[in-house]
């Protein structure tokens, strides 16, 4: 038998009462694309975090081609061949893309800018390398922490959930590196919740369940079904029927809207037309970096708009063009930014906290003062229902694993009741189950009546959910496309630019 590349035995890591893993034994093959899978919290995440010395365990060993192994930093991880690409990114934001490799890669910035591009043409990992990390989209700064992970050759990748925010498009060209460097002997950990893709790629696969291991399977023999059975532990819930639609008032209305940032890296707007009504889900479809984010800002409120730019965006009939994020919410907006650390959550917060962010208007405040009781209900309300894994409502958003964060902020904003649910990248790092059972949330609340706007990247998830799809290419966005009579191979042409067949004809 060949010797594996890394071999663990009986690692555990608890925090506090939390048993995050619990006595796992793993064998990476070389030249091997082995899965992790599991449910949200199920500890792949601290597995890979022990992997690559960010955290120790508190008991098990190691093995490293056969020789002892102890992995005390990441930097020593580095020097082993042991790369790792978050699923939250540590970038430093004012600082471009080169600048921000050159802290991890030795080299001069001019040579360090010519492999940034050649690995981008290579890789299909397009990137500037002397834009401001803070003017890029979360697909962009995924691709910068990919190149900074392949500049130091590692022997061993380890990625977590890397297509969780790429288009369809580039994820095939990702899967045609990852094969070329498997075969260049290079072995691969890779995390995903698309039991799809781990089907296409892996050649190996190992569940976990509650930080144990459950199994350790060839994914290529066992259908997706299957696979979800082992990593949840059940069946899947059936898909929510929509029902028909009834046209209801405008809840929110964009009408001819041109925007140019500040920013000279941030994408402009022109003549976006968007009108979504009560009880209809409107998707946009879209490659991250074609102004989603500062569409998502305009009606957030996050973006302001001048003066000049009067009657341009309507909530609940009202120009809210001028107005601040907590007007626009007054007016029954609610709102699921994509970026969960940072705009979505404070990680230091409790959930607590957390909840009173954008909750505090049910009465969680008396006197100007928090309402601890009725917070911490709410909290602990939300985490029931999103059925968010943690150790209870004081718990810091930062300690959540990334999809348990992702369904508590969903589930916050939807508890808020609005009449305009606006949600970017609803199940991103979600797990299947937990996944489609917020897709359910969402078509049952169409259908009583909330008007929906859904920002993803995943157009499998947008035509199980929406009613009409609109497109976000270069800030412009195509016209409403009815979902039941469109292809998805129509929705890819406009993602890329492409003529749609019906239009050039
Ligand atoms: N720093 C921490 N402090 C306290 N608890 C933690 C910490 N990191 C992880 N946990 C807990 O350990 C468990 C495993 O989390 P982990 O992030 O490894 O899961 P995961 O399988 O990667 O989940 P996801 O798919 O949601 O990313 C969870 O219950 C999580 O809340």
């Amino acid at each position: 038998m060949t010797i594996p590349l890394l071999s663990l035995r009986g690692i555990s890591k608890s925090y506090g009462q939390i048993r995050a893993n619990q006595a796992i034994d793993l064998d990476v093959a070389p030249q091997s694309i082995h899965a992790i899978l599991g449910e949200n919290g199920a500890g792949k995440s601290t597995l890979m975090k022990l992997i690559y010395g960010v955290e120790q365990p508190d008991g098990g060993t190691a093995a490293w081609l056969g020789e002892p192994l102890n992995i005390a930093s990441p930097a020593e991880a580095r020097r082993r061949g042991i790369g790792m690409v978050f699923q939250h990114f540590s970038l430093f934001e004012t600082l471009t893309v080169v600048e921000n490799i050159q802290l991890v890669v030795p080299g001069r910035k001019a040579e360090l800018t010519e492999r940034i591009r050649s690995l981008g043409r290579d890789f299909g990992l397009d990137v500037d390398p002397l834009a401001h990390v803070h003017a890029l989209s979360v697909g962009e700064r995924q691709r910068v922490e990919i190149i900074r992970c392949l500049m130091t050759n590692p022997k061993l990748l380890i990625l977590d959930e890397p297509t969780s925010v790429l288009p369809p498009q580039l994820v095939d060209k990702l899967f045609d590196t990852l094969r070329h460097l498997r075969d260049s002997g290079v072995s691969i950990l890779f995390i995903s919740h698309k039991l799809e893709e781990i089907r296409a790629i892996c050649d190996r696969a190992t569940i976990l369940r509650g930080g144990c291991v459950t199994g350790h399977v060839d994914p290529r023999k066992h259908d997706t079904h299957d696979l979800a059975r082992m990593m949840i532990g059940r069946e899947m819930p059936e898909p929510m029927p929509a029902l028909p639609i009834s046209r209801g008032d405008k809840q929110l209305e964009i009408v001819g809207l041109d925007y140019t940032p500040d920013d000279p890296f941030a994408v402009p707007l022109s003549k976006i037309n968007l009108t979504v009504r009560a009880g209809e889900i409107i998707g946009i479809a879209g490659i991250s970096g074609n102004g989603q984010s500062e569409l998502a800002a305009l009606i957030s409120g996050e973006t302001v708009l001048g003066r000049e730019q009067k009657d341009r965006i309507f909530i609940a009939g009202k120009d809210v063009g001028g107005l601040d994020p907590a007007a626009r919410r007054a007016l029954g907006l609610a709102f699921v930014p994509e970026d969960r650390l940072g705009r979505g959550a404070v990680p230091e917060m409790s959930l607590v906290l957390n909840s009173l962010l954008t909750a505090h208007p049910l009465k969680l405040l008396k006197r100007g003062l928090v309402d601890k009781a009725r917070t911490t209900a709410f909290t602990n309300e939300c985490i029931r229902q999103y059925d968010v894994r943690t150790s209870g409502p004081e718990a810091e958003a930062g300690s959540l694993s990334g999809g348990n964060l992702q369904k508590f902020i969903v589930g916050r904003e939807i508890m808020l009741a609005p009449k305009l649910l606006f949600v970017a990248q609803p199940t991103w790092g979600v797990d299947i189950g937990a996944a489609s059972a917020i897709r359910r949330k969402l078509i049952a609340l169409r259908n009583e009546g909330m008007a929906i706007l859904v920002i993803s990247e995943e157009l499998e998830e947008l035509f199980e959910l929406s009613d009409s799809i609109q497109v976000l290419h270069h800030g412009t966005l195509s016209q409403q496309l009815v979902t039941r009579d469109t292809r998805p191979e129509e929705i890819g042409r406009y993602m890329i630019g492409a003529q749609p067949e019906s239009v050039s004809a």
